[in-house]
């Protein structure tokens, strides 16, 4: 069982354009809305595989009760605590050739009781679990250091913890010593404090990640595929995607797929990579299941080119 905490969920509200013109009226040509945030989509791209997940979320007002009959619809266990704040909701707009604007929203401040209340909820359901996954940006008025705290209660409670995090939550989850974590480019560029441009600079902003406390490094680099580094040394990866149609929960798709494949070297990086490819290759954050997941066009790289520079 995996179970996923995500503090600060959204509806992900997805509209198509034909082009996107700052500040002129644009007719849309569709829409839809998905169950978002990012522990919400590492459950979904977990049951769409059959893997066991819970989904811990808050909610708040008639989004939040939407999300959860979103989630619900589509057969995830979901253990949703209630809050005042309104769940936010996030806007993805997408061109036709994939380049995609997105518009998250803060959302609304938890309280001390609230927080405590899904603190307590996450933890009973993470008994027995064999990953805690804690995931995304914090509302407002969560302290930094909340997935550093659970990291602690977890990994005492013999539950492996894999945070999903940036900024100051990210540097603070670190140094709590988590089996892993899952930065992409620019979290890992901003926890190291220097740019990350090419697979030599990831490798060695991973490797600092791991000195400082985190087990297992899984970094994504977007079209440039991803790199681990653990116990055993390097491993980089790529499983190229022609024609993206959206980004949105690659990461949550890739990290998903690592961990449904036991998190361990090449073999999990592998399938990792193949989820997030399939990612791209769908509408929205639509997380993907068995027939979308193609394991033949990864690349584990025997011998990597450190100094090949990322896409910009
Ligand atoms: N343009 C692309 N082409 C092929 N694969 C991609 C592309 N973008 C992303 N991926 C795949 O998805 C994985 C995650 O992408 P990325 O590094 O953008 O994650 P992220 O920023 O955490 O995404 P999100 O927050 O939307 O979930 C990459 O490691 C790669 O495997
Ligand atoms: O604002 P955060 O919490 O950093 O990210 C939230 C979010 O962008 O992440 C998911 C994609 O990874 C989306 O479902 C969701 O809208």
């Amino acid at each position: 069982m995996i179970v996923t905490l995500t503090l600060n969920p959204s509806l992900d509200r997805t509209i198509d354009v034909d082009r996107l013109v700052k500040g002129t009226m644009t007719r849309t040509r569709s829409a839809r809305i998905d169950p978002g945030g990012k522990g919400v989509n590492v459950s979904r791209a977990l049951l769409a595989n059959r893997v066991p997940t819970v989904a811990v979320v808050t909610s708040g007002g008639a989004d939040g009760e939407q999300l959860v009959r979103l989630l619900e619809g589509d057969g995830i266990a979901v253990h949703a605590v209630p809050v005042a704040g309104r769940t936010r909701s996030n806007v993805t707009i997408v061109e036709p050739d994939g380049v995609v604007t997105k518009l998250n929203e803060p959302g609304e401040p938890l309280s001390r009781d609230e927080l405590g209340a899904v603190a307590d909820v996450v933890l009973d359901e993470a008994e027995g679990a064999s990953w805690a996954v804690t995931c995304g940006s914090l509302p407002p008025g969560v302290p930094a250091d909340i997935y550093a705290r659970l990291c602690e209660f977890f990994t005492s409670a013999g539950v492996r913890v894999a945070v999903d995090a940036s900024g100051p939550a990210l540097l603070a989850a670190v140094g709590a010593g988590p089996h892993l974590v899952k930065p992409n480019r620019e979290e890992l560029a901003e926890a190291v404090g220097r740019p990350v441009a090419s697979v030599g600079d990831a490798v060695e902003a991973a490797r600092e990640l791991r000195e400082r406390g985190a087990g297992t490094v899984l970094a994504s680099l977007g079209a440039d595929g991803a790199v681990l580094v653990d116990k055993d040394g390097v491993t980089i990866g790529t499983a190229p995607v022609a024609a993206p149609r959206s980004t949105v929960g690659a990461g949550d798709a890739l990290l998903a797929g690592f961990l449904a494949a036991g998190a361990d070297g090449a073999p999990a990086l592998a399938e990792g990579l193949a989820w997030g490819a399939a990612a791209v290759r769908l509408p929205a954050s639509r997380m993907p299941g068995p027939d979308d997941i193609r394991r033949d066009i990864v690349r584990i790289d025997a011998r990597p080119d450190l100094g090949r520079s990322l896409i910009a």
